[in-house]
């Protein structure tokens, strides 16, 4: 990482800050409040040793009474300036998470193919906390050492400046060392932060996976490939706490090496001049009180690599691509539903082969329309398409003649409703999970239970409608789980209903029961039906068959069976004719 990269980072991170920079300036303020208070200690000290001695100097209860003054003041300043810090650092994680969520949020479809979902939680949850902290913690002991340094630095030029300047001279030589550990520092730091997120993901998916795991008697197998990752997370990470552990004592051999030298040259000089005891143990308490501040500070290299290492891995994430909103045009209300793809042909990225080829098909509003074909044959990447996941490379979808890439996303995903193959549902109530996102309307609610032969299995629940299912409804059967999705899905009340293989689950008399129901919705919906299970499509008013991402054939069931092609051919083996 260069410095630039850096210099950006840190930017970015204060841009963040920012909005609660009056925390911040307030912080400084209490810390400088606090600073000031650190040369009164070596000047009480000088004065003491110098006139202490001396009889009838000052009265003696002044020393108590300064003394815990200054402590006090030192204290007050203190906790005003921890409090005020960590008020403006839970503000900028909460804002700095809030943008991370936001970017999560906007994805484009392909990053989330590609992204694990626990690096997600470890950068949205973690990381802004652990930044912040470290940044903060930096920022804390800059305040806390580095002001008083610099006051201390002060006064050590108004004491003795050709001697202080002389102290200088070590400086860049404990750069040049610290520059090297750093660079060192940085490489192990990006590794371990690397290597720490492969191992929130083998948590996360021995988690997902544990009935898998399970099955399999894999608990060994899972627990070898856990420590492996983990070995290299602890390899890592104690090679990073190496790098900064070097960084102490090197600098302080150098320091010592600088300390010596001056301290000979002040006692030289004490005895040529005879400028007397306190002048010199002035400048030498304040000169080993300056040096505790600076080793302080080197302290901080190790915190501040981390920070910026983990900081990089929190921008990729708010830097990756977004979702591509070109469309403006704004549907006045729920559309006809009549869709038409002409020419599509799509293509995923790094795919070797078409998903579409020129695929011309179209859905008719208020009618069923049935999607067959062999697995692969592109069936879930219309739907992909239809709710502007992605884009055609070519051709043309239109819904209601209108092209749908000229319609903005959130008014195009309203014209449909969808249960997708893997039902994802949300950890909360029934009801929250079919009314989600939007008002709450019991008579609805209870409408789309019904429809979805739901019902009575939600009355017979402790807590009805206000029972929660569960992360991702575990505490439901697969076939409540689809029912469940099928009734979010009826709730919507879009025009379009797009259904990918959705009573998969259901035994015979729920999947009747759904039928049933939807039947009600006849010539009010356009509806989208995928299917494996030919059977539960016969009475679509257009069956049509693809091969891979082509149209193939397409008519009534019965018109197919006539003409005895792809279709006909798919009846009689799933009844197992010849
Ligand atoms: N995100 C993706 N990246 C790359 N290739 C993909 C992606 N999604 C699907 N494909 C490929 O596109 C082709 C069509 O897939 P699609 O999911 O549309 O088929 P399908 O007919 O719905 O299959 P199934 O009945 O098994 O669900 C397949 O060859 C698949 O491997």
């Amino acid at each position: 990482m260069s410095s630039d990269t850096n210099v950006s980072t840190a930017q970015r991170l204060g841009k963040f800050v920012y909005p609660h920079r009056w925390g911040a300036l307030l912080t400084v303020l209490a810390y400088v409040g606090a600073a000031a208070t650190e040369p009164m200690l070596p000047k009480l000290i000088g004065f003491v040793f110098g006139e202490g001695f001396t009889k009838g100097a000052f009265p003696i209860w002044m020393i108590p009474v300064v003394l815990i003054g200054l402590y006090l003041m030192r204290g007050l300043f203190g906790f005003a300036g921890q409090y005020l810090f960590n008020w403006t650092v839970t503000r900028s994680v909460m804002d700095f998470r809030a943008a991370l969520v936001n970017a999560l949020l906007r994805l484009d479809a392909q990053v989330y193919t590609r992204m694990q979902p626990g690096t997600a939680v470890s950068k949205v949850v973690n990381d802004p906390q652990q930044i912040l902290q470290l940044i903060g913690d930096i920022g804390m002991s800059v305040l806390r050492d580095g002001l008083p340094a610099v006051a201390m630095l002060g006064y050590l030029f108004y004491v003795n400046w050709q001697l202080t300047l002389l102290s200088l001279v070590v400086t860049p030589l404990m750069a040049f060392v610290m520059k090297k550990v750093n660079q060192r520092m940085r490489l192990m730091a990006t590794r371990s932060y690397d290597s720490q997120l492969l191992l929130v993901n083998k948590v996360d998916d021995i988690t997902r996976a544990w009935r898998v795991v399970r099955q399999f008697g894999a608990a060994g197998y899972e627990r070898d490939r856990f420590a492996a990752v983990s070995q290299e997370v602890r390899r890592n990470n104690l090679k990073t706490a190496t790098a900064g552990a070097l960084a102490q004592p090197l600098s302080q051999l150098v320091a010592s090496v600088g300390l010596s030298f001056i301290i000979c040259v002040a006692i030289w000089q004490a005895r040529t001049t005879g400028s007397g005891v306190q002048a010199f143990v002035e400048f030498v308490t304040a000169l080993l009180l300056l040096t505790s501040r600076l080793r302080h500070l080197s302290d901080l290299a190790a915190p501040f690599t981390r920070a910026t290492v983990i900081a990089k891995g929190c921008f990729e994430l708010m830097d990756a691509p977004k979702e591509v909103d070109t469309g403006t045009r704004e549907l006045p209300g729920p559309a006809q539903g009549d869709i038409a793809m002409e020419q599509v042909a799509l293509t995923y990225p790094g795919a070797g082969q078409a998903a579409l080829d020129g695929l011309t098909v179209d859905f008719r509003a208020g009618r069923t329309t049935a999607l067959v074909g062999a697995s692969g044959a592109g069936k879930s990447s219309i739907i992909h398409l239809l709710l502007g996941f992605g884009r055609p490379d070519a051709g043309r979808i239109t819904l209601d003649g209108i092209d749908i890439q000229t319609l903005s996303r959130a008014s195009l995903r309203r014209q449909f409703a969808v249960v997708s193959q893997d039902i994802v549902l949300f950890d909360d109530s029934v009801a929250n999970n079919i009314a989600y996102a939007q008002p709450r309307d019991e008579s609805r609610l209870e409408a789309a239970l019904r429809a979805a032969h739901l019902w009575d299995f939600v009355q017979g629940l402790p807590e009805g409608v206000e029972t929660a299912v569960g992360a991702n409804g575990s505490k439901l059967s697969g076939g409540q789980r689809q029912r469940l999705a099928i009734a979010r899905a009826l709730y919507k009340e879009a025009p379009v209903w797009i259904f990918d293989e959705a009573t998969s689950a259901l035994d015979t008399e729920s999947e009747r029961a759904v039928q049933q129901a939807l039947a009600q919705w006849a010539g009010r919906k356009t509806l989208i039906v995928i299917a494996h299970r030919l059977s539960t499509i016969r009475d679509a008013d257009a069956i049509h068959v693809l091969g891979a991402g082509r149209l193939i054939e397409t008519g009534t069931h019965a018109e197919l069976i006539a003409r005895d092609g792809a279709y006909a051919a798919m009846v009689r083996a799933q009844a197992g004719e010849p």
